[in-house]
């Protein structure tokens, strides 16, 4: 065998490294499945500072894991810590909503954590900061960090709809009785919330378009619960949000960033900053059909939008609108 030569190695920051996420990702990051066999990770984990303890401890088991890959392991409650030479920039860390909360202070608790770490990015990551929010609001949270980041480029701000993604992805093929490579360009537009709009209009089914064969009926009613509703659906029959497809989306966006897809007519869906495409009003953190191109996502342009999809993608938008003017009211952005 070729003795493998190693790439330079990346710095990937996790916040909410001690969470539930956290302890599914970071494992098979350090096993490779995120930058590849030949690409070295040096680990950085954030945390809020109660939870610091916790994280260290699953530091101690990622040093168990001894994998060949881990370049370095540390753990902060210093965003400007965490984030200085970071390449990538993962934020799950979020204010989780409570009993009784109001959207308010659900979104003040929010800008608290992602202002904050916006400013830490801006000022001490690497030029070639990537960043990707999971934790909820994913969209407005994303929109906060990227306002207290104005030296970082508009487009390297992502929040993940690939869970929603690969969930449309699944069901559709479900429905058709084929393997999930079959299924092509499946969109999610909008909000990663109930108010998303999980498209199959331009969809494919091996080959076939996937509208006829399951019928706008399907498409337009239970397909679309489904997959907007499979977050609330997971938590009540586990007890507990979506985690080990949450990783795995995680990893799909990064990995399919860097290395491509596998079919390069396909394309999957990320939310970023909109640039006004589809009519979506600038700045909104939306989700689009994206292909990665040179290592940046980019919204595939061009595709017809036929009265339904416009209805929908307009109110999930709306949705949109309303946290932005929320946020702007408090002061976030
Ligand atoms: N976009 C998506 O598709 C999905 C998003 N989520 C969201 O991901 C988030 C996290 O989920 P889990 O890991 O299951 O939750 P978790 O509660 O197990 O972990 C969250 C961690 O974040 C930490 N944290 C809180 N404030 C922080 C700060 N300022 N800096 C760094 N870390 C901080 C907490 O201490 C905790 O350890 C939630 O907001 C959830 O709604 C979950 C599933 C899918
Ligand atoms: O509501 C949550 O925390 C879980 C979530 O976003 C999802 O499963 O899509």
């Amino acid at each position: 065998m070729e003795p493998t030569t190693l790439t330079k190695p990346a710095t990937l920051t996790l916040s909410g490294a001690a969470g539930q996420i956290g302890y599914s990702l970071l494992f098979r990051v350090a096993a490779g499945e995120m930058f590849g066999p030949n690409t070295p990770v040096r680990l950085r984990m954030l945390e809020a500072p109660q939870a610091v303890r916790a994280a260290a401890g699953v530091a101690m088991e990622l040093q168990d894991a001894a994998s060949p890959l881990v370049a370095g392991i540390e753990v902060t409650a210093d965003p400007r810590v965490a984030f200085e030479g970071a390449n990538h920039a993962i934020l799950v860390g979020a204010r989780p909503r409570t009993a009784g909360m109001e959207r308010s202070d659900l979104l003040e608790g929010n800008g608290a954590i992602f202002g904050p770490q916006g400013e830490a990015l801006n000022d001490v990551a690497a030029d070639d900061i990537r960043v990707l929010v999971i934790g909820n609001p994913a969209n407005t949270n994303a929109m906060i960090a990227a306002a207290h980041a104005p030296d970082v480029p508009r487009d390297r701000f992502t929040a993940l709809t690939r869970l929603d993604h690969n969930r449309a992805v699944a069901q559709l093929a479900a429905r058709t009785s084929v393997n999930v490579r079959e299924i092509k360009r499946v969109t999610i537009w909008g909000n990663h919330s109930r108010t998303q709009y999980p498209d199959i209009r331009h969809a494919t089914v091996a080959g076939r378009p996937a509208l006829e064969m399951v019928g706008t009926e399907w498409a337009e009613g239970v397909f679309i619960e489904t997959v907007a509703q499979r977050g609330g659906a997971i938590i009540e029959a586990r007890g507990g949000s979506s985690v080990a497809s949450t990783a795995t989306a995680i990893i799909d966006h990064v990995r399919d960033r860097r290395f491509g897809l596998s079919d390069p007519e396909d394309w999957t869906s990320t939310a970023l900053i909109s640039d006004g495409s589809y009519g979506v009003p600038e700045g909104l953190v939306c989700s689009y059909p994206v292909r990665p191109v040179d290592g940046r996502w980019e919204i595939v342009q061009g595709l017809a939008i036929d009265e339904f999809s416009r209805t929908k993608i307009d109110a999930s938008v709306a949705e949109l609108e309303e946290e932005r003017a929320a946020v702007q009211a408090l002061g976030l952005i």
